[in-house]
């Protein structure tokens, strides 16, 4: 488990996080939501050690994150951030084996899969595979950068512990389709024993793709714990100021949302 315990956080003098806690369980998904500002972003950089809280706590296996070397920590979680910056013309393929420079040194047992292709086949890039990634679309760049990552920490049995994934708004950019293929494999590492934790917008993926939910609102915790019992009008409504409808259709859940008057 990785866990974030009483977390504050001020960036100078503006408070953005007031005692958060959130676990992210091995072979489950969680959301982040929020409105803009909220700071689910703060939250995943703390909880990934990117920055340091300014009090509180952060767990891997109950250790505290600050006792693991750089390249430990990188063969045990993985990070989509919200935008890449990577800037050389690397090859699709180079980018994503790039994921795997972690294990390189760690004497990683060539046991002739093919990690790499396994990453861009789940995210539908292995087209791309000798394409210059400056040359890509906004859409494709997101889905490189996701099997990067998604090749950083794929499901290894051999290596006895388990690795967390955190994806930073990871439909960026993502038409309708790769945005469902995007949490399709979110699950999928989940079912194979991953801790997944995205910051999500999208109301409906959420809703429909993850097991536990954390909203925060003005750096606080408003509501946590199983998707279908935070995710209701309620609580939705007091925290986009929005009033919102939560339907089944065809053996699924829709969110729907109008405008309260005077929401912002
Ligand atoms: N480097 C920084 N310096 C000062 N304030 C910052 C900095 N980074 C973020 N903030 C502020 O901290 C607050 C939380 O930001 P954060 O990016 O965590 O929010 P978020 O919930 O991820 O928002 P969004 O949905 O818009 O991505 C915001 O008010 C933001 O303006």
């Amino acid at each position: 488990m990785i866990a974030a315990k009483n977390i504050s956080y001020a960036y100078g003098t503006k408070q953005v996080l007031d005692d958060v806690s959130l676990s992210i369980e091995a072979g489950t998904i969680t959301a982040i939501i929020g409105p803009n500002g909220a700071g689910k972003s703060t939250l995943l950089n703390i909880m990934t050690g990117a920055i340091e809280a300014s009090s509180g706590s952060i767990l891997l296996d109950e250790k505290s994150l600050k006792s693991f070397g750089a390249a430990d920590l990188a063969c045990r979680r993985a990070v989509l951030p919200q935008s890449s910056k990577l800037g050389f013309n690397f090859t699709v393929r180079e980018v994503v084996e790039m994921g795997r420079m972690p294990h390189l040194d760690r004497h990683e047992k060539d046991s002739g899969v093919d990690i790499v292709g396994l990453a861009m086949e789940a995210t539908d890039i292995s087209a791309l595979e000798e394409r210059h990634y400056l040359t890509l679309s906004g859409g494709e760049r997101q889905r490189v950068d996701l099997a990067r990552v998604l090749a950083q920490i794929w499901p290894d049995k051999e290596s006895g512990s388990t690795a967390y994934l955190f994806l930073d708004e990871p439909t960026n950019n993502l038409d309708i389709s790769h945005q469902h293929a995007v949490l399709e494999a979110g699950k999928k590492m989940a079912s194979q024993g991953l801790g997944v934790c995205c910051v999500l917008h999208d109301l409906n993926l959420a809703l429909n793709y993850t097991d536990c939910t954390l909203l925060l609102k003005q750096g606080r915790v408003f509501a946590q714990g199983k998707t279908e019992e935070t995710m209701t009008r309620k609580i939705l409504g007091e925290v986009f100021g929005v009033d919102v409808s939560v339907i089944e259709h065809e053996g699924r859940k829709v969110i729907a949302t109008q405008p309260q008057e005077n929401s912002i």
